[in-house]
């Protein structure tokens, strides 16, 4: 894979202008677009797929519900968007992953494209030792992200999104093959913003991160493509 490829930028606006003027211009350096509930729910699947074009897809709509209400979700999410990543919370449990992998198959097999990547998300880059005990989850952070890991895996998912300072553990005790899907990503210089487990973008493809997901450096800089492009570079 080349260095950019393992850049997934997240458009995060509820404007089609704004996104489609974004993915004009980041498109050549990145390996794939998100898009999230923001943009999804003001823009249906008909926006995510005009943003998307050709670019591989990373639909991100965290699904975390009872198993039922997950696989229909997934069903109509992957025949709608047909995303190349799709993602569930881990903490719905196994049965929802289980049911979410189920439905992703089938709905993959029932219009002939390749199964999404199903991905689960541990605990978000957002959230420290303070706020999972504050919810009353096990700490340290680090321990809880392996335990839902190795749940996701059990389930059948194909890999985990994760903090950076959890991908060497993760791919010792879940395989190389299991993919790590990794947000909290910030270059040295810029604003953490809301994010708590953070890493740099050089750091984080170092210690192993197959994806790594950047939203707001890239989409809130002055120039856009300039910044998605320093940042691959940083990668080589
Ligand atoms: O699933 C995700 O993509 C995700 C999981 C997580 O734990 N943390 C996290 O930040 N994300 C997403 O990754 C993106 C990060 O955006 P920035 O903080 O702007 O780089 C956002 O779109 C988040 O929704």
């Amino acid at each position: 894979m080349q260095p950019h490829e393992r850049i997934l930028v997240a458009i995060d606006t509820p404007d089609m202008a704004t996104a489609r003027a974004l993915a004009a211009r980041v498109r050549a350096h990145v390996g794939g677009i998100k898009l999230g509930m923001e943009f999804h729910n003001a823009n249906g699947p008909e926006g995510v797929r005009e943003i998307a074009g050709d670019t591989p897809l990373f639909l991100d709509l965290k699904y975390h519900d009872i198993p039922n209400t997950v696989a229909g979700a997934i069903r109509s999410a992957v025949t709608t968007c047909r995303p190349r990543i799709i993602n569930i919370h881990a903490s719905g449990g196994p049965a929802m992953m289980r049911a979410a992998v189920a439905a992703n198959k089938e709905a993959a097999e029932k219009i002939g494209i390749e199964p999404p990547l199903m991905i689960a998300v541990t605990v978000l880059t957002s959230i420290d030792d303070s706020d999972l005990d504050a919810v009353g989850q096990a700490t340290p952070s680090g321990d809880q992200v392996k335990r839902l890991a190795l749940l996701a895996k059990a389930a059948g998912c194909d890999g985990v999104v994760c903090s950076p300072h959890e991908i060497a553990a993760l791919h010792a005790a879940c395989g190389e093959d299991f993919t790590l899907v990794v947000p909290g990503i910030r270059p040295a210089d810029a604003a953490e913003d809301d994010q708590k487990r953070k890493m740099t973008p050089a750091d984080a493809v170092a210690a192993g991160a197959d994806y790594i997901v950047i939203g707001r450096p890239i989409t809130q800089a002055a120039d856009p493509a300039a910044a998605a492009k320093a940042i691959a570079e940083s990668l080589l």
